[in-house]
């Protein structure tokens, strides 16, 4: 099992965001998290990529604890795309990309390569040299999804993705994370997309799995009332929305 999540717990303060939530992603598929705002995918991501400490529960990749591994061992195998505005300081997209790199230790003609191979299935090509300060919110997304292309870890931690991305390229990075059978664990908001790449989602509500499955399974017309208020349905994989309820 490449990722295994053990009834973990995240705590802030007091108050529970996470409970007793257990998952795993076998080598090679590609999970999502679901659910409503605030209902936990994010703080559960944050502690697969130390952001955020797990006050109980388990964490293991490919059968090691991540508690056995050092940060640095963990980054090179477990790589995270996070909704983030880091600050860009002058950097351009070239460097966003090297500064990920670095971690690898490659030679420069190998870091050279990959810099520029996922700059340009970025479609950043022509813009790689340009301050990032410049982007476009979808470019500046592209930018950190070709970091974590150019990186590719062997696990793919991706926080909401297809944010700021146009369609287009919500589909070509993401048929990219797929041809390259990494194992992946995403949340989405977007559940046609989850329709289309995910194995298995899980559906999360109020800091808890509460659902989980295929998404042809999960993603029910009664599920949709329950936990995201909506009156919708999917056909095959198209979804068709009445509206709130
Ligand atoms: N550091 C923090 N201090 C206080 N509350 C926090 C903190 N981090 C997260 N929360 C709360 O935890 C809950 C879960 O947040 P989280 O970001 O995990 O939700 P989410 O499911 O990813 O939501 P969204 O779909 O809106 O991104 C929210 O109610 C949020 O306000």
């Amino acid at each position: 099992m490449a990722l295994r999540i053990q009834d973990l717990s995240v705590n802030i303060g007091k108050t529970p965001y996470v409970q007793g939530a257990s998952l795993s992603v076998p080598t090679g598929q590609i999970h999502g998290l679901l659910g409503p705002n605030g209902a936990g995918k994010t703080t559960l991501l944050r502690t697969l990529y130390h952001a955020a400490t797990a006050s109980t529960g388990t964490i293991h990749a490919f059968d090691r604890a991540i508690t056995d591994y050092s940060p640095y061992e963990w980054a090179k195998r477990v790589g995270a795309l996070v909704q983030s505005s880091g600050l860009l300081a002058g950097l351009t997209p070239q460097d966003i990309v090297e500064i990920g790199l670095s971690i690898l230790e490659l030679d420069k003609s190998e870091l050279i390569d990959r810099r520029d191979d996922a700059l340009a299935l970025a479609g950043l090509t022509d813009k790689a040299t340009q301050p990032a300060s410049n982007l476009s919110g979808g470019e500046l997304q592209r930018c950190y999804f070709a970091q974590l292309l150019a990186c590719d870890p062997e696990i793919y931690i991706l926080d909401e993705p297809t944010n700021h991305l146009d369609l287009h390229y919500q589909l070509v990075l993401l048929d990219e994370v797929k041809r390259r059978g990494r194992t992946v664990l995403m949340t989405l908001h977007d559940l046609s997309l989850a329709m289309r790449y995910c194995n298995t989602v899980y559906l999360m509500s109020q800091g808890q799995i509460v659902g989980r499955g295929a998404p042809q399974h999960v993603l029910t017309r009664e599920i949709l009332m329950q936990y995201y208020q909506v009156d919708g349905q999917f056909h095959g994989a198209a979804l068709t929305l009445q509206g709130p309820v």
